[in-house]
């Protein structure tokens, strides 16, 4: 059989701040190379891929996540595709000028693999839909779809148990749907296993009460790892996936963040249970963590709950 040769993986581009290294045990995770004052944006990374639930599209800005409360209002700034119904909303003229490129590639499509926010869809059905979304946000990047490779870890996800196996017999229905919306230059798994990376590294869009309103996959932050006493806080701001140091970093030392919420009033203990029972690693704390929690409950006062969304693991 003739071997398909696929085009190779963009690499990563890294700030010169930061250095990617690898971690016994925890696989890759960001260095510093240099100094960071406490309150500092240690990193900024575009998402490349997203997905806003449909429930929430009206209240969602679609280009930069900025929301409005869901009791109010819809954005102003509805979708401008002729005859689209795909439900999406931007906050202002240009975000929705920004977006439109890339949106009006995948927007019919959208409309048809979502099903009527009425209807009572059964999970597996959603998870379909939102992976095959994912997809088509991923697809209408102009940047090649190999680049989220990158956020593979070396260990990939293995029909080893139900869970998993679940997982990805749905990112290859989800890859399926896709081929037979649009064409697919990729061989066969290249998209189920680009969008399993959501699996290891989603992170949170949240509304203003703390319900998940979709995420993104940032390739980045999808190098970060984490700790139940972080240095760094993550938040999306402007369409980007940020983090922010919680205190002065040095030269060398790794940035951790919490993939369990530190908003609502966790102990590090509590997230180190989340994380063994959702996650499947143990963490050990990197840090003193009464220094941690001080100041993980100041930067609480200053950021809003949906700030402090985090990546989450991906339950069907
Ligand atoms: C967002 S990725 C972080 C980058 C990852 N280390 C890599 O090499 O791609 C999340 C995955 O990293 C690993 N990880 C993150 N934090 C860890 C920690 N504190 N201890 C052990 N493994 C960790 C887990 O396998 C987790 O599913």
């Amino acid at each position: 059989m003739a071997s398909v040769l696929l085009p190779p993986i963009p690499p990563l581009t890294v700030p010169p701040h930061l250095r990617i290294i690898d971690v016994a045990g925890a696989g890759r995770n960001l260095v510093l190379a240099e100094r960071q004052a406490e309150g500092a944006v240690v990193l900024v990374d575009e998402p490349f891929c997203h997905i806003v639930h449909q429930r929430f599209r009206r209240f969602t800005c679609d280009n930069c996540y900025n929301f409005t409360s869901i009791d109010g209002p819809n954005l102003r700034f509805p979708c401008s595709e002729t005859s689209s119904s795909c439900g999406v909303h931007y906050c202002s003229a240009s975000c929705r000028s920004l977006k439109k490129s890339r949106h009006s590639k995948v927007c019919s499509l959208t409309n048809l693999v979502s099903s009527s926010p009425r209807k009572k869809k059964k999970s597996s059905d959603k998870a379909l839909e939102t992976y095959v979304n994912l997809l088509l946000s991923a697809v209408s990047n102009p940047s090649p779809l190999r680049y989220l490779e990158n956020c593979l870890p070396e260990t990939p996800l293995t029909p080893s148990t139900p869970g998993k196996s679940k997982r990805l017999t749905t990112y290859s229905s989800a890859e399926s749907t896709l081929r037979t919306l649009l064409p697919c230059p990729l061989p066969s798994g290249s998209y189920s296993r680009a969008v399993s990376t959501s699996h290891f590294n989603a992170v949170g869009l949240y509304d203003e009460y703390g319900e998940e309103s979709g995420f993104v996959l940032s390739p980045l932050m999808a190098m970060v790892n984490h700790s139940c006493y972080p240095n760094c806080g993550q938040y999306v701001e402007d369409g980007k996936v940020k983090l922010r140091a919680l205190r002065d970093l040095e030269v060398g030392e790794e940035i951790f963040y919490s993939y369990v919420s530190i908003g609502g009033g966790t102990t590090g203990e509590e997230r180190r249970k989340d994380i063994e029972g959702n996650w499947g690693f143990v963490s050990q704390p990197h840090q003193s963590p009464s220094r941690s929690s001080k100041k993980i409950a100041n930067m609480k006062g200053e950021m809003s709950f949906r700030q402090l969304g985090n990546v989450r693991s991906l339950k069907l």
